[in-house]
């Protein structure tokens, strides 16, 4: 399971003083949406320079003219990058097919999606990794909470991400789905101590899968 350190709602300098302080506990770089409105591809460009080993997840949050978004992500230097999953079947396709060429990948954010049927259009799409979302927003009314799983239940052949105010507290719960990425943004960059916050995450989702494979074997 990787966990992904969602950047958002910060400035330049706290995005790379973050990154540094918590490189060592992270696995996947998200360059959030507000970042990357605020200061456009030149962070991405910069991100990539500076930490050359970590796949980088433009979080784009496209919903059309997908060719040119996906090719300026990754461009830039993402690896992945995200699209709306209400966005167009061209939309999404031609997003996976720039991706293709730059042996990038796609994730589609499941945010607003209550149809188990749009799941099997995007698989037929050529969709392949997803991520469940509960918007900062929806926070304001509640917690994300394992409900979020039902709709990608029984689904096979998907990645499943999982997002929206994942912390510490909120984890076991979560962990329990065996989602493949932990999208985690405030658990980390609003905490005091960013390092021991992305530190103690990670030693959870290690110790939840030590745990995991023991059970199973
Ligand atoms: O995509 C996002 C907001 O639209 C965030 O990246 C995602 O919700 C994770 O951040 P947090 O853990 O703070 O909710």
């Amino acid at each position: 399971m990787k966990l992904q350190l969602a950047l958002d709602r910060l400035s330049h300098d706290e995005c790379l003083d973050i990154l540094t302080e918590t490189s060592e506990s992270i696995d996947w770089i998200e360059i959030g949406s507000g970042v990357i409105k605020e200061y456009g591809m030149s962070i991405v460009k910069e991100i990539r320079r500076t930490f050359p080993e970590t796949p980088i997840v433009t979080d784009m949050k496209t919903c059309d003219a997908g060719k040119y978004e996906a090719a300026q992500a990754f461009q830039a230097g993402a690896n992945i990058t995200t699209v709306m999953a209400f966005a167009s079947d061209q939309t999404i396709s031609d997003m996976l097919n720039v991706a293709l060429e730059h042996e990038g990948r796609v994730m589609v954010d499941l945010l607003g999606v209550t149809s188990k049927q749009r799941i099997t259009q995007l698989q037929e799409l050529g969709v392949d990794l997803v991520s469940l979302h509960f918007g900062k927003d929806m926070q304001q009314n509640g917690n994300i909470t394992g409900d979020i799983f039902e709709l990608v239940n029984g689904i096979s052949g998907l990645e499943v991400a999982v997002a929206g105010g994942i912390t510490l507290d909120s984890l076991p719960n979560i962990l329990s789905y065996d989602p493949t990425t932990l999208i985690v943004g405030g658990g980390i960059t609003k905490q005091n101590n960013r390092k021991l916050a992305a530190a103690q995450l990670k030693e959870a989702i290690q110790k939840y899968e030590r745990s995991d494979s023991n059970s199973r074997s």
